[in-house]
């Protein structure tokens, strides 16, 4: 759907320098998705993983992110083999919905209500990032913690729109149950891609 390069804003790896690889296509149907426009893939030109590989060589940072849309929905074995030749560090972002495929330095495991994760990428994710939109989310945060590994990262992130009412809780929530950590969308605040 698109690439461009801008700096993490969510999660563990908040701060480094990436290349984004959008990927269009997720039949998820979260409500509250701030990429809506990535669902439709057919919306999408195809761009090829070559092209887009050769794209992220040139820039400084050697980190990708592939998002999307569900990037789980295709198989990344042979995008995430060209980018790791090219000597550039692999992440993911995904909801789990689909089989796990691609080889990752970073696997962001961000569930959803509306698809359950496959539990091959729960036991395979450095870090889980679960969105807070009311509060029977922290309920679902931890019951997801208990199928990820014992060294995977826990972050809360405040959904956006509700982020004024939420991001006290979580606060509040971090204080009281330290093995998690806040994660914001500091990209939103920066007003960077
Ligand atoms: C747009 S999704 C794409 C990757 C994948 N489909 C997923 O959901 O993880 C990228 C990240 O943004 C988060 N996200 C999407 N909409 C959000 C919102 N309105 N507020 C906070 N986080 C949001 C998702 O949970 C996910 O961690
Ligand atoms: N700067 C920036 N950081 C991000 N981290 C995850 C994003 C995503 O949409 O997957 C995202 C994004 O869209 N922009
Ligand atoms: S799974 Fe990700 S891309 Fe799909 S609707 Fe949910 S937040 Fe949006
Ligand atoms: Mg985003």
């Amino acid at each position: 759907m698109e690439e461009f390069y801008t700096i993490q804003g969510e999660g563990y790896n908040t701060g480094k320098a990436a290349y984004f690889i959008r990927l269009g296509g997720c039949d998820v149907g979260c409500h509250w998705c701030d990429v809506k426009e990535s669902w439709d893939a057919e919306l999408h030109a195809l761009t090829s993983a070559d092209t887009i590989v050769e794209h992220a060589a040139q820039h400084p940072a050697k980190n990708v992110v592939v998002t999307g849309g569900e990037p789980l929905i295709y198989n990344l074995d042979y995008l995430t083999a060209q980018l790791k030749i090219n000597g550039i560090r692999t992440f993911i972002e995904t909801s789990g919905a689909y089989p796990l495929s691609g080889n990752w330095d970073w696997i962001c495991l961000s569930p959803k209500k509306f698809k359950a994760p496959s539990p091959d990428v729960a036991v395979m994710a450095n870090e889980l990032k679960v969105i807070i939109f009311n509060k029977s989310d922290f309920e679902f945060a931890e019951q997801h913690a208990k199928t990820v590994s014992p060294d995977c990262k826990l972050f809360l992130q405040p959904e956006w729109s509700k982020a004024k009412e939420m991001t006290p809780l979580i606060v509040d929530y971090v204080m009281n149950n330290p093995q998690w950590e806040i994660s914001l969308q500091t990209h939103k605040f920066l007003n960077i891609p």
